[in-house]
């Protein structure tokens, strides 16, 4: 699945994923009401305003872009329609064209890691028949729970396709609390980029690995570190935008020939109408003002190279 995702990256010269992170606050009040007016106010009028919300926004953007990510927990917080509305989005963006990263950070013991690889990058069997639950491209997950955790995911990775973006130095505040304390000589993030350059080493096709790595987009110097540490490992570098990231910090995440990382925005990009920067496009203009927002993300990260 990497080098489908690295050759959409070169095509479009875009190293960039939206986050498909919709809640309420969001959604332009014409589409809430509407929804509400048809469905009430329930968890189905929400599901269907963020779908709305997201099919406006997927439309303005898809041709400038290589992937989504959609964030399983915004869709969570509506409960099963919630969820209807996630699986009909990821839908909707492979009809587009668009790679999916479901960001669900998933991670159990091994059993339990093998049901949520099946749901989500496998197939499940009902009968004789075999059918793709979910079936994103792309999976986030999270290693604390040691390579059996991870295992039951790279297997489903090369059986199906598809690939991994394991969490290494997350871009939150806390993140050090644990990610940088140290083991012996090595931070604790040090240590499970070692195990994701090993965990991703029988996947690797055109120079990169189906299993990748999440590096903040907040933590340049550790981003540089992992980059020696995960040469073969495609980094999903959130971060930019909302939290802070720049354009200016983002280079150590990249190789010299511009690939080798995907950044993301999510707030940045589809709630952009509410940024001064584009005040002009209005509540009516939502999806116009993600598209401005994608071209404008995209220059400036061409800007650094
Ligand atoms: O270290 C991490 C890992 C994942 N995320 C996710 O990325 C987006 C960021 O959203 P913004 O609105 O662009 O800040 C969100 O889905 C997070 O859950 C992250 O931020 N940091």
């Amino acid at each position: 699945m990497i080098e489908k995702l690295v050759e959409r990256i070169k095509k479009l010269e875009a190293p960039i994923v939206v986050g498909l992170d919709p809640t309420l606050n969001f959604v332009p009040g014409f589409l809430l009401d509407k929804a509400i007016n048809e469905k009430g106010e329930t968890l189905e009028a929400a599901a269907d305003a963020i779908f709305e919300f997201n099919k406006k926004i997927v439309d303005a953007v898809y041709d400038l872009i290589p992937a989504v990510k959609p964030q399983i927990a915004m869709y969570e917080q509506f409960g099963i329609p919630g969820l209807m509305a996630f699986k009909k989005t990821l839908d909707y963006c492979h009809e587009k064209g668009l790679l999916v990263i479901g960001d669900a950070k998933r991670g159990d013991i091994g059993s339990t890691s093998t049901a949520y690889a099946i749901g989500h990058i496998g197939k499940v069997k009902v009968g004789s028949t075999e059918i793709a639950p979910f079936d994103e491209d792309f999976l986030t997950i999270n290693p604390y729970l040691g390579s059996d955790s991870v295992v039951p995911f790279v297997e489903e990775c090369k059986k199906y396709d598809k690939g991994l973006f394991i969490l290494v130095k997350t871009s939150n505040p806390s993140s050090g609390e644990f990610q940088d304390q140290k083991v012996g000589k090595k931070a604790v993030y040090e240590l499970v980029g070692k195990k994701v350059d090993e965990w991703g080493a029988e996947l690797i096709k055109n120079g990169y690995s189906d299993v990748g790595a999440v590096v903040g987009a907040t933590y340049p110097e550790m981003g540089e570190v992992l980059r020696e540490i995960m040469p073969k490992a495609y980094i999903l570098v959130p971060g930019y935008g909302a939290q802070g990231g720049t354009a200016a910090e983002l280079k150590p995440f990249f190789n010299k020939d511009g690939l080798g990382a995907i950044v993301n925005s999510s707030r940045g990009i589809i709630a952009a109408y509410k940024q001064e920067k584009y005040a002009e496009y209005g509540a009516e203009g939502f999806a116009e003002a993600a598209r401005a927002a994608v071209i404008d993300m995209k220059n400036d990260i061409a800007s650094i190279f």
